[in-house]
């Protein structure tokens, strides 16, 4: 539409719409995350419509955000018999739901009751939206991405290119723990975090920072320390009622906005990921990986090369922990043996 301006008298055009719009399930909306995540989706001009859904009722949060007054159409779904009309035509599927930590605990504690619940999720993704690009948030995320591939392909509709553990909020822990540091300016810093999502399987590698950025060894060994236990400052400081929640939001929207763009077309789009993967013998790792039309388009290998011997051994020293909780994902949904887990 035109605009007539003031001055000029003259008739001068908005930028024109983007080429398209996405649909975007999130299941688990009604929670700690769900609803603030579901308030930043809201105000994407990429989303064109946002289904709610959650075991809770929902239907109060979708009256509640489809006031605000961005075009995206909200609706609420409650129940498991409304699972497949939430799901139905959705081109990304958000899950935040499950259990949350609470002091004490490691994410893998939370394995007994979140399996059950990304798994049962992911069968409905697959009978009703089996194209759609899937982001998994619920912890543990190590696991929990193993289990949605396994049940994917048991459905016949895996495409590695479209499952996703989020790991962006240890890229943000990462970029804000080190501009906090070295007082740089937080718009210009990027750390790549690589590995997985949970202690000492969340690898920064501060050396690959933007800017460059000289660390003494302390240095180095503070901030990965902190950021590698920063969902645990978070679960401690809340003393019992959860853990990150708005930073969680905050990382998510983010993602599936770089999402959005690569299916939207952009170029060099860039987000780290915890995706299946050959840069490592392990089958799933977090890195950096290029998103396009059809999700992960690569996987950026140059992260990985020229490491500080610092990051060579937590890299290695990861690996036996990452390997445990991706088969143990694995053989939950093939009902084998789970292996115990030992972790730190
Ligand atoms: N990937 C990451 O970086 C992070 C992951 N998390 C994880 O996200 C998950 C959610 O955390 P919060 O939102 O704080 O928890 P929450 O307890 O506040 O919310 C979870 C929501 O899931 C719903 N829910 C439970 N079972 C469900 C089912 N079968 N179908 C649909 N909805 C279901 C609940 O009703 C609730 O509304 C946890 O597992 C947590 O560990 C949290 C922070 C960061
Ligand atoms: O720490 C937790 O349990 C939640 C989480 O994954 C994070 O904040 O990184």
């Amino acid at each position: 539409m035109g605009i007539v301006s003031p001055e000029s008298g003259s008739c001068e055009f908005a930028a024109p719409p983007r080429a398209s719009t996405f649909r975007v399930a999130v299941l688990g909306a009604g929670g700690g995350i769900g609803q603030p995540l579901s308030l930043l989706i809201k105000m994407s001009p990429l989303v064109s419509s946002l289904n709610l859904y959650d075991i809770a009722n929902v239907r109060g949060i979708a009256a509640d955000l489809s006031h605000c007054n961005s075009p995206c159409r909200v609706a609420g779904f409650s129940g498991a018999a409304e699972l497949a009309r939430c799901l139905s035509g959705a081109d990304v599927v958000i899950i935040p739901a499950g259990v949350p930590r609470k002091p004490g605990m490691t994410r893998d504690d939370l394995f007994t009751i979140n399996a059950s619940i990304v798994k049962t999720l992911v069968e409905a993704v697959a009978d009703l939206a089996p194209t759609a690009l899937i982001h998994i948030i619920s912890n543990p995320v190590n696991s929990t991405v193993p289990i949605a591939a396994e049940v994917l392909k048991q459905k016949g509709v895996y495409d590695p290119r479209k499952l996703f553990g989020v790991t962006t909020l240890d890229v943000v822990r990462a970029n804000t723990f080190l501009a906090q540091k070295k007082n740089l300016r937080l718009v210009d810093v990027d750390v790549p975090v690589i590995g997985g999502h949970a202690g000492t399987t969340i690898l920064p590698l501060l050396s690959k920072a933007r800017p460059a950025t000289v660390l003494t060894g302390d240095e180095v060994e503070e901030l990965t320390a902190r950021i590698q236990n920063g969902g645990t400052e978070v679960v401690e400081a809340k003393a019992g009622a959860g853990s990150a929640t708005l930073s969680m939001a905050y990382a998510a929207a983010r993602f599936l906005e770089s999402s959005l763009r690569g299916l939207d077309g952009d170029q060099e789009v860039y987000e780290c990921a915890y995706v299946q993967s050959a840069l490592t013998e392990l089958p799933f790792f977090a890195s950096r990986v290029k998103l396009g039309r059809k999700g992960v388009e690569a996987a950026v290998p140059a992260d990985l090369q020229g490491l500080s011997g610092f990051e060579e051994r937590a890299l290695e020293a990861l690996k036996p922990e990452l390997r445990a909780s991706i088969d143990k994902g694995l053989a939950f949904v093939r009902k084998e043996e789970v292996p115990v887990l030992v972790v730190a």
